[in-house]
């Protein structure tokens, strides 16, 4: 791949900023603007060396640029594309890291409708709970898997581009439709972090709360870690996957009430069986990392 001459990072938080670490580490990029809601935030970024330069406005930070990440929340991305719609150039690549991709693709229709092209949206598999500039990491995304859901008017150039820089910071690219994406995400993301939530809301709205925290173990913790998430980026992400979302919830409630039902008839057999199966998923989906090429990149 050629080197990016001047890459866009929108958002410099953990995934912006790791993305931008990647990409220079690989050596391929020369220059790194930031442009973000928080100059305070930017600041630190050019401090910590993640970017060369905070833009305060869009023609500045637009002005010569090859490519473009948007990295902030998913409720951020209307308005920062239509911000950015009047000063992009014919041929600037555009990608993002959002965790839902219909509303994302939904908001590229409304304000990049000239740039269809070259707009090609992205979902980096890889975090934290944490967030922040402080947070970001060159190694974030090696061995983890990016989805790329492309436009059917993206120039075939374009999606190369996209995949190459992922593939520089040494992700997986894998392709997808956007609506099977928000619905595999809603499974296995959505749901999980909307019931680390609600479980860690429920017991600290309790008046033995205190009590209940200080003898939480190691189970309660790997459970709800995710808990210490962004509330504002994942709001934004369980409004936006509603729809996909409210369809794993009722699920996953008939599983509850099946469990419950169980429970009241003191049902030990099928309860045993139940958490059998569920055991086997569960080794079975942590051994394909222990024997995959790279078990570091295990989510576990
Ligand atoms: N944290 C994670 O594990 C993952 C997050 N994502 C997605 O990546 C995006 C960023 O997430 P993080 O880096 O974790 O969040 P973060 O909170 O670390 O960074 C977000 C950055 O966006 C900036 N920002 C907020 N509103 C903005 C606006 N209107 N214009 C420009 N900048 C703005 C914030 O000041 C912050 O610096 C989100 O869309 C999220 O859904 C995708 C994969 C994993
Ligand atoms: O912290 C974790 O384990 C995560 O699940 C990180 C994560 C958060 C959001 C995404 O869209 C993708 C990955």
């Amino acid at each position: 791949m050629g080197v990016i001459d001047k890459l866009v990072v929108c958002g410099v938080g953990l995934i912006g900023g790791s993305f931008a670490m990647a990409l220079r580490r690989a050596g391929m990029v020369r220059r790194i603007v930031g442009i973000g809601r928080s100059q305070a935030s930017l600041a630190r970024a050019v401090e910590l060396g993640v970017i060369d330069e905070a833009c305060s406005d869009w023609a500045a930070a637009l002005d010569g640029a090859d490519f473009v990440l948007l990295a902030p929340p998913v409720g951020q991305m209307d308005a920062v594309m239509a911000a950015m719609a009047p000063h992009l150039a014919t041929g600037t690549i555009v990608t993002d890291a959002g965790s839902t991709k219909r509303d994302v693709i939904d908001a590229t229709y409304r304000h990049l409708s000239g740039h269809l092209a070259y707009t090609v949206p992205g979902h980096p598999i890889a975090g934290a709970e944490k967030s922040g500039v402080e947070a970001a990491f060159a190694s974030l995304y090696e061995g983890r898997r990016v989805v790329v859901t492309p436009l059917p008017e993206n120039e075939p150039a374009a999606i190369l581009r996209v995949r190459e820089a992922w593939d520089a910071c040494g992700a997986l690219i894998h392709e997808m439709p956007p609506q099977e994406h928000d619905r595999v995400f809603a499974a296995v993301s959505h749901l999980p972090h909307l019931l680390a939530f609600g479980l860690v809301h429920d017991l600290a709205q309790r008046s033995n709360a205190e009590q209940l925290f200080s003898f939480a173990a190691g189970g309660f913790r790997d459970f709800t870690r995710i808990a210490a998430s962004h509330p504002e980026m994942w709001r934004d992400i369980c409004i936006a996957n509603r729809q996909a979302l409210l369809a794993e919830l009722d699920q996953y409630l008939a599983e509850l009430a099946h469990l419950r039902a169980l429970l009241l008839s003191g049902d030990a057999a099928r309860l045993e069986t139940l958490f059998s199966e569920a055991r086997a998923a569960r080794n079975a989906w942590g051994e394909q990392f222990a024997n995959s090429a790279n078990p570091a990149a295990s989510p576990e």
